[in-house]
C-alpha cells in the first residue's frame, strides 16, 4: 500500500485499499487502518481461530473432546470467517457498476435484511437497512443489488451500528457522486437482549444523510415516509 498524501496533506487512499503491506515478526500479517475503518486482514486465519475457540471452550470448563464438541472449533471458525467476510472485500468496488440512465429522482431500497456483529460482545445485531440516493448531475445510477452488496460488505465485520450506517453512506458518496444519500438502519442488539440490560425487542435506529437529504427537510421527509411506509 502506498503512503501518498493529497494536496491538502490528508492521506491518499491506495487504489486497492485492502491490500496488506507486510508481516509482523510473529508471521501474522499486520492490519491496515483505512480512514477509521476497522483493521483489514488479507485472509482469515482458520488455524488460529480454531485453536482460540478450543481454548475458550476449555476456559468455560467444557470437555472439548466429547462427541458434540469435537468439531465445534472448526465449525465456529468457518462461521466466523463468514460473519467477518466483509473484512476481506472492498465493498466500494461493487459500486463500479453504473448505468447512464439520466435519472434524477430518488432511488430507495427499503428493508434490506442486515446481520452484523457487535464488536463489543461479538454477538449479532440484526434488522433492516434502508438505502437511498439521488443521482448526481450525470444522472448515473448503480445496480440495485449493489446497494445491498455494500450493506453486506460493511455489516460482515466487527461493527457498531453508527459506524456501519456512516460507512455505507460515505461509500455511496465516494463512488456515485450523488446529489444526496440517506441510510437508515433499524436493528436489535442481542447484547442488549440476551444478557446485560436484557431488553429484548428494543430497536436502535441510526441514520446518515448527505447532500440534499441533509439540506432539504422536504426531501428527507419524503424519504422517511417511503421508509416508514407512512
Ligand atoms: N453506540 C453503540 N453502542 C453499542 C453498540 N453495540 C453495543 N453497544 C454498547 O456498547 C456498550 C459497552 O459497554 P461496556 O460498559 O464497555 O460493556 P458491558 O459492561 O458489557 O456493558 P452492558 O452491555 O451495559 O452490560 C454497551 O452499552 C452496549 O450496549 C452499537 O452499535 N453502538
Ligand atoms: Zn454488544
Amino acid at each position: 500500500m502506498t503512503n501518498a498524501t493529497r494536496a491538502d496533506g490528508s492521506p491518499e487512499r491506495s487504489v486497492s485499499p485492502l491490500v496488506d503491506d507486510g508481516s509482523r515478526a510473529d508471521g501474522v500479517s499486520s492490519p491496515v487502518l483505512l480512514d477509521g475503518a476497522p483493521p483489514v486482514r488479507p485472509v482469515f486465519d482458520h488455524v488460529r481461530a480454531e485453536a482460540a475457540i478450543r481454548e475458550l471452550l476449555i476456559a468455560v470448563g467444557e470437555d472439548v473432546d466429547r462427541d458434540g464438541l469435537r468439531e465445534t472449533p472448526a465449525r465456529v471458525a468457518r462461521a466466523f470467517a463468514e460473519q467477518f467476510s466483509g473484512l476481506y472485500v472492498d465493498p466500494d468496488q461493487v459500486l463500479e457498476t453504473v448505468f447512464a440512465e439520466n435519472h434524477s429522482e430518488m432511488v430507495l431500497i427499503r428493508d434490506i435484511p442486515m446481520y452484523s456483529t457487535c464488536e463489543h460482545h461479538l454477538v449479532p445485531f440484526f434488522g433492516h437497512a434502508h438505502v437511498g440516493y439521488i443521482p448526481g448531475r450525470a444522472g448515473q445510477v448503480t445496480g440495485l443489488s449493489k446497494l445491498a452488496r455494500v450493506v453486506e460488505g460493511y455489516s460482515k465485520r466487527p461493527q457498531v451500528q453508527e459506524r456501519l450506517t456512516t460507512q455505507i453512506a460515505d461509500a455511496l458518496v465516494r463512488k456515485l457522486q450523488p446529489a444526496g444519500v440517506i441510510v437508515v438502519i433499524e436493528a436489535e442488539h442481542l447484547c442488549m437482549a440476551m444478557r446485560g440490560i436484557r431488553k429484548p425487542g428494543a430497536i436502535t435506529t441510526t441514520s446518515a444523510v448527505r447532500g440534499l437529504f441533509q439540506s432539504q427537510a422536504s426531501t428527507r421527509a419524503e424519504a422517511m415516509s417511503l421508509i416508514t411506509g407512512r
